[in-house]
């Protein structure tokens, strides 16, 4: 359904002209936003932005330091006393306001995206409008934070009250940048904290505007701050005493220490972590749809995004049949310049991550895998393109479970195609990881499909679908793919504390 969405903007919206130059206005602009104001970080340590589909190095960015985190948490500290003691009507009309502004800036955000991040424009589009729905979505929901009536023994009562954590922090990774900066920040907002976040520092740009967004929607300054840095401006930010509640989209083994850094001060804390998700398609699936499906799984945003269902298990008796179509379609995609609407495969974030890539492809081979098709460095005709990371989608066969890239996150397009004979055994080997992130089932029996989606051990499971996220559905991990949910009502149980009030109307009794 999504890709059909994604074909229909692709057709309607065709153009040819490159436009991979043009280079977005927000891009020279000082990256850090404090008290409502861009400003420059002001640590001795920087970092280079590079533009992924030209491999450009576009600017120094300068990284926040101790007192840049230090009068970032102190603002928001100060904008917590007033935000926090508005109604959540009120917060939520500026929400609901900036979901507006959003949607009014679209092609300029998507733009951005794009220069940031290399994937295809028509998914910057779609990632964009998604996050209009988020911020909208919680929103509507902040005047509907409230506790709990319970009546007890002769007439005493509790009452229970929702109240915010204080200042969260957020750290984000570079995959869905503005949508980590949307997911984190809106529930945050909408119960009444106030918020720092430190994005990827490979891609710096569209957090920053959302802060610019959210003041002229009417959030108070210093409600909303973003600090640029690496990891040295992340561990800062987790360590230090002003932060309340930690929310962090990124790999397992920096979440396992940001959930160390937390422990010290008991802070509470959020973790989108990796996946290695499996993707089990039936005998009696629709052939052409699970191809579909898989495709889905494996290929959006370069291979890049956590829950992608990498370990792909096809029926013994469909494989043929399913491999000849999906390598066709593989085949097929478009590989070039992210800002053209008929591109289906943009450009690797990093020289770093087109590498890790391209060693997971090779070992696999070495490994005993085949390489049915994709799995190269592309360079693109067009000559601005040439320093770009661009890598055709591949597809193994004769994958084995016990292969590092069956086990492994490889976080770019390869999808590991394996058989199966029975339902019993495709769940035991799905679960057979340390992930937990999510899982697709493609099968046209509904018992089945209830039966393997109770069995399957993850935080998100998709029915003859697969990377759909409508604003709602809560979306998390299992195991170690993280702890706490995003993007449904869920969330907000973890932006709030819960105050129990007892009311006696007798007189107190003790025995003594
Ligand atoms: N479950 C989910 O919702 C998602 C999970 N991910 C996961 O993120 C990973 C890829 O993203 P990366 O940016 O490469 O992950 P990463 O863990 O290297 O970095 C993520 C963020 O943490 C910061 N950071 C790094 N070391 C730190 C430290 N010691 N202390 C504090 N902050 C630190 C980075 O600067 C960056 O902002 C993949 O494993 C992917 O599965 C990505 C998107 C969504």
């Amino acid at each position: 359904m999504v890709f059909m969405r994604f074909c229909t903007l692709v057709r309607c919206q065709h153009r040819s002209m490159s436009v991979v130059s043009k280079v977005t206005p927000q891009v020279q602009q000082p990256l850090n936003y404090v008290n409502g104001k861009r400003k420059d970080g002001s640590d001795d340590e920087s970092f280079n932005l590079i533009q992924p589909a030209t491999g450009d190095e576009v600017r120094e960015v300068r990284s926040s330091g101790k007192s840049d985190i230090d009068e970032a948490v102190c603002k928001a500290r100060d904008a917590y006393k007033s935000w926090s003691q508005m109604s959540g009507f009120d917060r939520g009309n500026v929400l609901k306001e900036a979901a507006n502004i959003i949607r009014k800036r679209e092609e300029e955000l998507a733009r951005t995206e794009v220069f940031d991040t290399g994937k295809p424009i028509w998914e910057a589009r779609y990632d964009i409008r998604g996050c209009a729905d988020t911020i909208d979505y919680y929103g509507g929901l902040a005047a509907r934070i409230t506790g709990e009536f319970l009546p007890l023994s002769n007439g005493s009562f509790s009452y229970t009250i929702r109240e915010p954590l204080g200042v969260v922090g957020g750290i984000g990774a570079w995959n869905y940048p503005f949508q980590m900066a949307a997911w984190k920040s809106s529930p945050a907002l909408a119960c009444g904290n106030t918020f720092v976040f430190k994005p990827s520092p490979l891609t710096p740009l569209t957090a920053v505007m959302l802060g610019e967004i959210y003041k002229e929607a009417g959030l108070p300054d210093g409600c909303y701050n973003v600090l640029q840095g690496e990891a040295k401006t992340g561990t800062l930010l987790s360590n230090h005493s002003g932060i309340d509640k930690m929310s962090f989209t990124g790999s397992v083994p920096t979440g396992s220490k940001i959930m160390e850094m937390c422990a010290k001060d008991i802070k509470h804390i959020t973790l989108e972590l990796g996946g290695k998700s499996p993707c089990i398609i039936f005998e009696d699936a629709v052939i052409d749809n699970a191809v579909t499906g898989a495709m889905l799984a494996n290929f959006l945003t370069q291979g890049q995004v956590c829950s992608n269902g990498t370990r792909v298990f096809v029926h013994k008796k469909i494989l043929g049949q399913f491999l000849d179509k999906l390598i066709l379609r593989t085949k097929k995609m478009k590989i070039g310049d992210p800002n053209l609407e008929d591109v289906t495969v943009g450009a690797t974030i990093s020289m770093e991550q087109a590498e890790k890539t391209l060693y997971y492809v090779d070992l696999a081979k070495k490994e005993g895998a085949q390489v049915a098709c994709g799995g190269e460095r592309v360079t693109p005709s067009d000559p601005t393109l040439k320093g770009g990371y661009y890598i055709s989608p591949c597809v193994l066969t004769e994958c084995k479970d016990n292969m590092t890239v069956v086990k492994e996150e490889v976080f770019g397009s390869v999808m590991s195609v394996l058989s199966f004979d029975t339902e019993t055994e495709v769940i035991t080997r799905a679960n057979d990881t340390e992930f937990g992130l999510a899982g697709g089932i493609f099968t046209r029996d509904l018992s089945r499909a209830h039966r393997v989606a109770g069995a399957l051990q993850a935080g998100s499971l998709y029915v003859n679908n697969y990377n759909v996220y409508p604003v709602g559905v809560p979306f998390g991990g299992y195991k170690k793919s993280g702890i706490g949910r995003e993007n449904g009502p869920e969330t907000l149980d973890y932006y709030t504390q819960v105050k129990s009030v007892y009311f006696e109307m007798g007189d107190a009794e003790a025995p003594f």
